[in-house]
């Protein structure tokens, strides 16, 4: 029977997201596994996909990227950039999960989107996007109390701190109209001092096989609130990519986040 389900190239497909986003396309009704790209030094390439035979890990290239109507990358910054020029000369839309992005990787991804639908979220879950609006909500309310942010993730984790740690930063820095790039403060080490009364602390802990805990604390005197998002596993990020990947499709050019595909937009400023 001929396959009508949409097909995926996805990149970083060997790795832990990838394979996880594999074995969702396996399932899902709509959409399927086109291609898999892997690094060109992964001892993967040549090797079938689990799950789908017929696919097996290649290295990028605009060629086998036909046949193709949406990307999905979760894999290392180094890449990045030219994952984003092929998917603009094949003028097709791209989901990028991949954290540990510079300011310029961030501005290069969103340019994208003035020639392809793009989106860019360091965390494809409802909960977290719900908990940055939240954190911003509470950060207006809270006038007075010290914000610290703190996340836990598995042992393999290469970028510290967490993507999503830098965005509830982010939205706790703009609800009080600051920087995180100001305020953060990353490092606490020997004689700090006291705490600046703007700081920003995001700390970040590893270990074990944890998928990605999130705490934001707001401490405040003879009080404190602490709104925690803990993923149970992968699965959540990979259908969150999934879903991404669907509400690109024939949409024109621009940048999106999972704010526009899980909350109508509504973003943390808001
Ligand atoms: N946005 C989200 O919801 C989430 C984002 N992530 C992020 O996704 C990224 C990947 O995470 P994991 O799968 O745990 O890492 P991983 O290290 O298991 O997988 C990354 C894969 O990318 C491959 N790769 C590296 N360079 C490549 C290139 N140029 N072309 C194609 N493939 C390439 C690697 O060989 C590896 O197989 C990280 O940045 C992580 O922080 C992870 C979970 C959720
Ligand atoms: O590397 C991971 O695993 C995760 N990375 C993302 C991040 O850096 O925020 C999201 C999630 O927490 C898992």
């Amino acid at each position: 029977m001929r396959e009508s389900r949409v097909k995926v190239a996805l990149i970083g497909a060997g790795g832990r997201m990838g394979r996880e986003i594999a074995a969702v396309l396996a399932e899902d009704p709509r959409l399927t596994l086109g291609a898999a790209f892997e690094s060109p030094h992964s001892p993967l390439l040549g090797r079938s996909v689990s799950g789908f035979p017929e696919i097996v890990y290649e290295p990028l290239s605009e060629s086998a990227l036909k046949g193709c109507s949406v990307g999905i990358d979760f894999s290392l910054p180094e890449g990045l950039r030219a994952t984003v020029d092929a998917f603009r000369s094949a003028r097709l839309p791209l989901v990028v999960g991949t954290t540990g992005l510079s300011p310029d990787d961030r501005d290069y991804v969103r340019k994208a989107g003035d020639e392809i639908p793009i989106l860019w979220s360091p965390n494809m879950s409802l909960g977290v996007n719900l908990l940055a609006i939240l954190a911003g909500q509470a950060a207006r309310s809270l006038g007075g109390f010290d914000c610290e942010i703190l996340e836990i993730h598995h042992r393999h984790k290469k970028d510290a701190p967490s993507g999503t740690a830098l965005f509830l930063g982010e939205a706790v820095a703009q609800a009080r109209n600051q920087l995180l790039s100001q305020t953060g403060v990353f490092v606490r080490h020997g004689l700090t001092g006291e705490r600046e009364e703007d700081a920003i602390g995001v700390m970040a802990l590893r270990g074990g096989d944890v998928p990605g805990d999130h705490t934001v604390f707001f401490l405040g005197p003879g009080e404190r609130l602490e709104l925690t998002h803990r993923a149970g596993s992968r699965a959540v990020f990979a259908r969150g990519a999934v879903t991404a990947a669907a509400f690109l499709l024939g949409r024109p050019p621009g940048f999106a986040t999972m704010a526009d595909v899980l909350l109508g937009g509504e973003r943390p400023e808001e």
